[in-house]
């Protein structure tokens, strides 16, 4: 699933607190990010809850683990709390930023159980078998409900 998402030049300040895309984690198993290095650009969330710019070469890609690929993995990869702020508000010229995304998304009826060389006696599956697309059904329902 590719997208493209685009954020345009801003002439007048963000509001404080305002972002260009909100905290979220995405859905699937591994997401692919190309993005032009524009003021006010993607952050990481750290698990103390700060968040951390990502700075990237012009020519390599960032990969975001979903919440599909956590259950997998058992929570052994975290998926990634994201978002994408805005430029600073003293910020010169153009601010356009462009970024380029690949969402992968197993097959709709692959079968996600917790991998066994993931899970332990101490460490017991925590997520029950899905597929998929019900968990992306699941994701997608929940987020309607929510009006996110
Ligand atoms: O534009 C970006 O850098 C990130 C976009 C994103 O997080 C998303 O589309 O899920
Ligand atoms: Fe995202």
């Amino acid at each position: 699933m590719p997208a493209r998402p685009r954020y345009p030049h801003q002439s007048t300040p963000a509001q404080p607190g305002q972002l260009r895309a909100g905290a979220h984690t995405d859905y699937g198993s591994l997401t692919l990010l190309s993005m032009t290095d524009a003021p006010g650009g993607l952050e990481v969330q750290r698990q103390d809850g700060t968040w951390a710019a990502v700075r990237v070469p012009t020519d390599a890609f960032v990969m975001n683990v979903g919440d599909l690929m956590a259950q997998w993995t058992n929570d052994r990869w975290r998926s990634t709390m994201h978002r994408v702020t805005n430029p600073p508000p003293d910020t010169n010229g153009d601010t356009r930023r462009q970024s380029l995304v690949f969402f992968h998304q197993p097959n709709y009826d692959a079968e996600v159980i917790p991998l066994a060389s993931c899970c332990g006696p101490d460490n017991p599956p925590k997520y029950a078998r899905t597929t998929s697309g019900e968990h992306l059904f699941m994701k997608m329902t929940k987020a309607k409900n929510l009006n996110v």
